[in-house]
C-alpha cells in the first residue's frame, strides 16, 4: 500500500494509558506507548470486542466455526426432509454467510495497537469531560486523575465488524493536554470526512409499518435514525399508507434531486417497490420507453438502501450478508455502492415487471400460485404447495429461446463466488457499458435445438424454467439456484429442468442443499444467458389470461397432448421475485448494473490468523 503523508500525530491519553495517535488520510491509528508502569492509575478494558486477547477470539472462532459444522450437518440431514427447504423458491433469494468470526481488521497485537480506515469513521465529537461520558455502552464517570490530567477530549465513533457479517458502532475517547489540540484533531478528522463525497447527506426515508413483524417505525427510530443523526444525515420520513405508495410517489411527486439516496425500511416486496418506482422514474425522465423489450434502459442514479424489516430480507442477504437494520444503516451511512442487475420482463411488447433475484416457471411458478390460494394456511403453506407441486410433477411444453452471454469472465459452473469488490462483475460490468450488443431477431420455426442469428433456440417439455439473476442462496439453500451467479455482471443464469422422473427431480432438488452439482444431470442445462423468451407450445388467448390474472382456476382448459392427466394444465404462471405473473410467453432482458445500493457486496471473512497488521500498513 502507498505510504500516506501523516496529518496530526500526538500523544493522548486513552483509558489512563498513553497512546501514540496518528492520522492520515486513509487510516487513523493508536498505539499504547510502552511504559514501564503502563497505567496512569486503575484498570484498563480494551475499547474493542474484538481486539481481546487472542486466545478469547479464537475461542469465538472455534465456537463460530462448530456452528457452521451444524449447520451444514443439519443441511445434509435435511436432504431426506427436502420439504423443508423447497420453500426457498418462493419466499427467499437471500444469501446465507458463513458464520465465521470476523476479523475487526484494525487490531495487531492486542491490547497495544489498532486502527480504523478513514471511510469507515462515523463521526466525531468533541466530549464535555467533566460531566459523565459514554463507553461501551455503560455510564461511567471518568477516573479523577486522567480528567486532570487531560481535561479535553474527544470521541471517534466508526465502523467496528462483529461475527457473521454484522456491524456494529463503537466508540474511542481520546483525551489531551490542551483544548486547541483537541480541536484540531476534532476539525482535521471532520475534514476527512466531508473528502469522503460517496456519503449521503439527505435521504428519503419509505418505512412499510406492515412488513415483517410490524416492526418497521420502531426499527427505523431506535436503531436507524440515531446512527443517521450521529452522521449528520438528514432525513424525510413517509410512513406507507397502503400498498405501492411507495412506488408511486417515486415514480411521481417525490422531489429526487433533493436526495442523497432513498431508503426503505421493510423486506423484499418492498425493495422491488423502490426498483419500480425508481427505475421507471429515470426512463420517464430521460424519454425512455419501458415497453420496448429492446430499450437500453438508463442508469438510476441514486442509490437505495434496504433496512431490513420484512419477513424474509433476501435481498439484503444477498447484498449485505446479513439481514440486521443496525448493518444496513452503517453501510448507508459509510456511502457505499453496490451496482445490481435488473431484468425487464415484457409480454407482446408490453412492459410487466422487473426483477431482480428469481424468475421460475414450472415447478416454482406452480408452488408459489398454489401457496398464493393458502394463505390462510400461514408459513405452512410453503411447504403443502411445494409438497403438493412436487407429487403432481406437471412438465410444460414450449420453446426457450436466449442470447448467451460471450466474451465474458465466468460460468456457471464456476467455483468463485460473487463476493465484495467482485472482479467479475466489474470486468463484464465494463465490458456491457462499452459494446451492448444489437439483438438479432430469431426465426419462430425451429428444431430442437439450433442457433439462429446468434440466439440459441431450445424446444421441449421443461419442469422448470428458471433465470437466476443472484446465487438465491439463503440460510435454507446455503448453495443457492445458482452459486455461481453474480450480482452485476450483466447476465442472468437460465436453467432448464427437462422432463424426468419424479425421483430424478428429487434428486436434483435436493443437490441444493449438498455438497454436489446440482447441475450435472443429463436432464438439467445452464447457460449464461443476456436476454431470453419463452413460448408455450400452445398460445395463450387473452380470455385465459384475464381468468388467471383475476385469479380464477381454468376448469375448461383443455389438455393438449398431456400423457398423464386429462385436465392438466398446458401453461404455468412465472414466479418473479415472489410475484407472480400470469403470462406464460414473456421476454426477458438484463439490464447491467442498472441500479446501486448502499452495500459492498458479501465481504470474504478472513480467519483470525490471516487478519492484516494495521501496525504495518
Ligand atoms: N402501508 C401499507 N399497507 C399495506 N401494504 C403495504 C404498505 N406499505 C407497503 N405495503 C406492501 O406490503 C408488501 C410486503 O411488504 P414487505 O416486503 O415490506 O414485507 P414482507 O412481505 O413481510 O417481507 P418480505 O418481502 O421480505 O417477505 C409489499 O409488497 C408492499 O407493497
Amino acid at each position: 500500500m502507498e505510504k500516506q503523508p501523516r496529518l496530526l500525530a500526538s500523544q493522548l491519553l486513552l483509558k489512563n494509558s498513553l497512546f501514540e495517535v496518528s492520522l492520515n488520510r486513509v487510516l487513523l491509528t493508536w498505539k499504547e506507548i510502552a511504559t514501564k508502569k503502563k497505567r496512569v492509575s486503575g484498570g484498563i478494558h480494551h475499547p474493542f470486542k474484538v481486539a481481546g486477547p487472542q486466545s478469547a477470539a479464537a475461542a469465538l472462532a472455534w465456537i463460530a466455526s462448530l456452528c457452521r459444522v451444524n449447520w451444514m450437518a443439519h443441511n445434509l440431514a435435511s436432504e431426506f426432509f427436502f420439504m423443508s427447504w423447497l420453500t426457498f423458491f418462493i419466499t427467499s433469494h437471500g444469501k446465507s454467510n458463513g458464520g465465521r468470526f470476523s476479523n475487526g481488521s484494525f487490531s495487531c497485537q492486542p491490547g497495544t495497537s489498532h486502527g480504523v480506515s478513514v471511510s469507515e469513521i462515523l463521526a466525531v465529537r468533541e466530549l464535555d469531560v467533566d460531566s459523565e461520558t459514554k463507553d461501551d455502552g455503560r455510564w461511567q464517570k471518568m477516573p479523577q486523575k486522567s480528567t486532570e490530567a487531560y481535561p479535553y477530549a474527544f470521541t471517534v465513533s466508526y465502523v467496528e465488524r462483529a461475527w457473521q457479517h454484522r456491524w456494529r458502532c463503537s466508540d474511542v475517547t481520546f483525551h489531551c493536554l490542551e483544548g486547541a489540540l483537541c480541536q484540531q484533531w476534532v476539525q482535521t478528522i471532520r475534514e476527512q470526512l466531508t473528502a469522503l463525497t460517496s456519503r449521503p447527506k439527505h435521504l428519503l426515508v419509505y418505512i412499510n409499518p406492515y412488513g415483517g413483524k410490524q416492526q418497521g417505525e420502531r426499527i427505523y427510530e431506535q436503531k436507524v435514525a440515531p446512527l443517521f443523526t450521529l452522521a449528520s444525515i438528514s432525513t424525510h420520513v413517509i410512513v406507507t399508507e397502503h400498498a405501492n405508495h411507495a412506488r408511486d410517489h417515486l415514480r411521481t411527486e417525490a422531489e429526487l434531486k433533493k436526495y442523497d439516496g432513498v431508503v426503505c425500511v421493510g423486506g423484499d416486496g418492498m425493495f422491488s417497490e423502490m426498483v419500480h418506482g425508481l427505475v421507471s422514474r429515470t426512463q420517464r425522465d430521460n424519454g425512455v420507453d419501458q415497453n420496448s423489450p429492446e430499450e437500453k434502459l438508463v442508469p438510476c442514479t441514486l442509490r437505495i438502501g434496504i433496512i431490513p424489516a420484512g419477513s424474509t430480507d433476501c435481498i439484503c442477504y444477498a447484498t449485505v450478508g446479513i439481514n440486521d437494520p443496525v448493518t444496513s444503516a452503517l453501510h448507508i451511512i459509510v456511502g457505499d455502492a453496490q451496482p445490481m442487475d435488473v431484468c425487464s420482463v415484457h409480454h407482446n411488447n408490453t412492459f410487466l415487471r422487473y426483477s431482480v433475484s428469481l424468475l421460475g416457471y414450472g415447478f416454482y411458478g406452480d408452488v408459489l400460485a398454489d401457496s398464493e390460494r393458502k394463505r390462510w394456511m400461514g408459513p405452512a403453506r410453503y411447504d403443502f404447495s411445494g409438497f403438493k407441486t412436487f407429487l403432481t410433477h406437471h412438465y410444460y411444453e414450449g420453446t426457450v429461446s436466449f442470447l448467451p452471454a460471450t466474451d465474458i469472465l465466468g460460468t456457471p459452473r464456476d467455483k468463485t463466488r460473487c463476493r465484495a469488490g467482485c472482479f467479475i462483475c466489474q470486468h463484464n460490468g465494463q465490458l456491457y457499458s462499452e459494446d451492448a450488443p444489437e439483438i438479432c431477431e430469431t426465426d419462430t420455426d425451429v428444431s430442437d435445438s439450433e442457433y439462429k442469428g446468434g440466439w440459441r433456440v431450445i424446444r421441449g417439455k421443461f419442469l422448470a424454467i428458471n433465470a437466476a439473476s443472484m446465487s438465491c442462496a439463503c440460510p435454507r439453500s446455503p448453495k443457492g439456484l445458482s452459486p455461481a451467479a453474480h450480482l452485476a455482471d450483466g447476465t442472468t443464469d437460465l436453467i432448464l429442468v427437462r422432463k424426468c422422473s419424479r425421483f430424478n427431480f428429487l434428486r436434483h432438488l435436493l443437490r441444493h442443499t449438498s455438497k454436489y452439482d446440482q447441475f450435472d444431470m443429463n436432464f438439467v442445462e445452464v447457460h449464461r444467458v443476456r436476454r431470453f423468451r419463452f413460448t408455450p407450445r400452445y398460445c395463450q388467448s387473452d380470455s385465459e389470461l384475464d381468468l388467471r390474472e383475476n385469479g380464477k382456476r381454468l376448469f375448461s382448459q383443455i389438455c393438449r397432448d398431456h400423457p398423464a392427466c386429462s385436465c392438466s394444465p398446458a401453461y404455468s404462471s412465472w414466479n418473479c421475485d415472489g410475484e407472480i405473473l400470469p403470462h406464460a410467453a414473456i421476454e426477458v432482458g438484463v439490464h447491467c448494473q442498472l441500479i446501486k445500493l448502499f452495500a459492498r457486496g458479501i465481504e470474504e471473512q478472513p480467519v483470525f490468523e490471516d487478519l492484516p497488521n494495521p501496525c504495518v500498513v
